[in-house]
């Protein structure tokens, strides 16, 4: 899942990390040839300091011992360092952020500087942006490692990629949790039954993750009844119900071309009158126009007033996928998507981007065809499994 986006983050890890090593590198040789140069000059300043003493009339009584002879040598020695420096500082590749950098690796520190970034940073958005990264999610991305990471001052016992992959891990998780929330729990505390349409294009495994869902809620205590808000397809109560039998679940459906408001409140009622937990509503994927998709799910709205209402979609679907969630949460106000087929996926851009880009969270990832392919989606999870060694 999501490996080709896996190994152009890794790339991005070592290049950047590799890039501040090369650059602190060349600090710390500066610094130690300042030094080099600050001991010759001193050592001369001695050797003058001494010969002066020595050519000095003996008119005072204090012994002209080594011990008076060093004595300026410590002025002296202050005096070459800071001509050392300035020195430095003259030279065009010297720049007071370089003598701070110095100065800071003197004290065992490496201060990372946005022009160590640049070529890595371009790196990572071309990556992310092949991955069918939203641009608008790539630039938050590069926008929060730049911010983490630039005038960050790193000790020299921590490895360069672990401050890389923090920054990255903190930049991934801020746009991918956008308005998570903890789907269980919503559950468990929702007055029962709840009602959860889903939405969606046809063909995007809608009514399997429909199934899929009662599954997982039958696992975890909850009663479900589903509710087949496609009228419009034929041939899609046969699909729905082919999935209701299977797992012993309660069907609701009306005749092809039907009112789908109807058919799910239908549900509604029979959950209310049988004690059932959730209603799980399936809607069509397509209408004539899309005004009569969206007014048919305006429709279910108002007379359904759902608790949740879903939008799912291919994770393979990439951007396509981003712009319809967006369209989707214009029109019906979506709580949150379903991304299916994430086990076919290996760019993970839409998993990336669609919460950023709508402000509703993913909740569930599909990951195959079977019922107990759903998972429960975590960001943290997701972004550790995207920076992890395997
Ligand atoms: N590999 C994989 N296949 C999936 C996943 N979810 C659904 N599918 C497959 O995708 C195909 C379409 O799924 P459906 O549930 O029929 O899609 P739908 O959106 O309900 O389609 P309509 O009912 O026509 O609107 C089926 O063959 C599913 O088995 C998933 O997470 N991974």
């Amino acid at each position: 899942m999501f490996d080709g986006l896996k190994d152009k983050l890794s790339s991005f890890r070592q290049d950047a990390a590799e890039e501040v090593e090369e650059k602190a590198e060349e600090v710390e040789e500066k610094a130690e040839e300042a030094e080099a140069d600050a001991e010759t000059d001193a050592e001369a300043a001695a050797d003058a300091a001494g010969a002066d003493a020595a050519e000095a009339p003996d008119e005072s009584t204090e012994p002209t011992t080594s011990e008076a002879a060093t004595a300026p040598t410590a002025e002296s020695e202050g005096a070459a360092t800071d001509e050392a420096v300035a020195d430095d500082a003259d030279d065009e590749d010297a720049g007071p952020s370089r003598l701070k950098r110095a100065a800071a690796f003197a004290t065992g520190k490496v201060i990372i500087e946005e022009e160590d970034l640049d070529g890595p940073l371009q790196d990572l958005e071309l990556a992310l942006l092949s991955s069918d990264v939203e641009m608008s999610v790539a630039d938050r991305i590069l926008d929060t490692v730049r911010e983490k990471m630039i005038g960050e001052t790193r000790a020299q016992v921590q490895t360069t990629d672990q401050l890389v992959t923090e920054a990255l891990h903190d930049a991934l998780v801020e746009v991918i949790s956008v308005g998570q929330f903890d789907f269980e729990q919503r559950i468990a505390e929702a007055d029962k039954p709840v009602t959860i349409v889903f939405t969606g294009v046809n063909g995007v495994g809608k009514t399997t993750s429909i199934a899929k869902l009662s599954r997982w809620l039958e696992e975890r205590g909850y009663s479900t009844v589903l509710a087949n808000g496609d009228t419009y397809r034929a041939g899609a109560n046969e699909q729905i119900r082919e999935h209701a039998e299977a797992l012993d679940k309660r069907l609701i459906a009306h005749e092809q071309g039907g009112d789908p408001a109807a058919v799910i409140y239908d549900g509604v009622e029979y959950a209310e009158a049988n004690d059932i937990d959730v209603v799980l509503g399936d809607t069509a994927g397509r209408l004539h126009t899309s005004n009569d998709l969206m007014a048919q799910l305006e429709k279910i709205d108002r007379v359904v007033d759902p608790d949740m209402t879903l939008f799912v979609d291919e994770a393979v679907a990439g951007q396509d996928a981003v712009r319809r969630a967006q369209e989707f949460d214009d029109a019906a106000a979506i709580d949150g998507s379903v991304l299916t087929k994430a086990d076919a996926d290996s760019s993970g851009g839409a998993a990336i981007s669609i919460a950023y880009v709508t402000g509703k969270p993913i909740l569930f990832l599909g990951v195959g065809q079977g019922y107990d392919d759903l998972a429960l989606f975590d960001p943290e999870e997701l972004v550790d499994a995207l920076l992890g060694e395997e």
